[in-house]
């Protein structure tokens, strides 16, 4: 009987990291089933790597006290966690509704390791599709001058409901820093655009006013700044003198419903790592 593992690791990038790392791992009896790695090079470049491995349950507890002291030696950041606790979600919304149920289709099928534990918006809309899939729904209003209490019960709600990972599936309120820094890449949003193009809010209307030839999506990690967060998934759609801007408003719907779950699902499996304002994703 074994447990199955995934181990992440950053740290500044040198010889014998792996040589370290899976002699750690064969000392405690695991026996490794997946690895990758990148490196940015041995000037001043990061190393990044994740491993799944499978081993005697309790393993964890030795293997910390071997990757503690690692930590020390390599400057490492590093996150252990078991591979079989599905991770749970507080997906944000406001009116659209293609990205939830986007999302509630690839959870409930299993094609994202995750549980929506719980749905909250600024409009009551989409209610109904919530207590379709019996998830929690929580209205919670938003104006400039209740946004700070809103956030106040958001983040009890998150806390209550024990999410790991908020999605901002379509939410369209901008989130206050004291909020985001609370969670720090641990916030995904779909912008509606192909970043860096047009940022901020109607990014279809300025596409249209520009006459693009391609629209997209982009799934980020949120900060502070506005569609500024690391990016972890994009992809376009090709368009033309025809497609008029609820045109383009339905072709970007199918693009920014599949952008957002492979950025989820890549998150929830610990395949997206971050570093400075990029991102480095370890492939299925
Ligand atoms: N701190 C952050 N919060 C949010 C982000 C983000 O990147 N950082 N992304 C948005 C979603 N979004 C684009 O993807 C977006 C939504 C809304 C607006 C906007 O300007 N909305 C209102 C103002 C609302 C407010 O002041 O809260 C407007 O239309 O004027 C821009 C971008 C989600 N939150």
């Amino acid at each position: 009987m074994t447990d199955r593992y995934r181990l992440l690791i950053a740290c500044p990038d040198t010889p014998g990291i792996i040589a370290s790392v899976s002699d750690a791992l064969w000392k405690e009896g695991a026996n490794i089933t997946s690895f990758d790695q990148y490196s940015e090079g041995l000037e001043n470049g990061m190393f990044y790597m994740r491993a799944e491995f499978d081993a005697a349950p309790g393993t964890d507890e030795p293997l910390t006290s071997r990757l503690q002291v690692m930590a020390e030696a390599y400057r490492m950041q590093w996150t252990l966690a078991l591979a079989g606790r599905p991770q749970r979600l507080a997906v944000f919304v406001s009116r659209e509704d293609h990205c939830l149920n986007e999302l509630l289709w690839q959870t409930q099928r299993g094609d994202i390791a995750a549980h929506i534990a719980l749905i909250i918006s600024n409009h009551a809309d989409l209610q109904p599709l919530a207590e379709r899939f019996n998830i929690p729904y929580y209205h919670i209003p938003v104006t400039q001058t209740t946004k700070a209490h809103s956030e106040a019960e958001a983040r009890r709600l998150i806390e209550s409901h024990d999410a790991q990972t908020i999605v901002l599936a379509r939410y369209m309120q901008i989130l206050s820093e004291d909020f985001v820094s609370a969670y720090p890449e641990r916030i995904i949003n779909i912008h509606h655009s192909f970043l860096p193009a047009f940022v901020g809010p109607k990014p279809y209307h300025q596409a249209y006013a520009r006459g693009v030839k391609l629209i997209g999506a982009t799934a980020h990690y949120v900060t502070k700044d506005l569609d500024a967060g690391p990016i972890i998934e994009q992809d376009v759609h090709r368009v033309d003198h025809r497609h008029q801007l609820e045109d383009l408003k339905r072709l970007g719907r199918q693009v920014e419903r599949m952008v957002l779950a492979r950025a989820v699902s890549w998150h929830v499996s610990d395949r997206v790592l971050v570093s400075g304002n990029r991102t480095v994703v370890f492939p299925f």
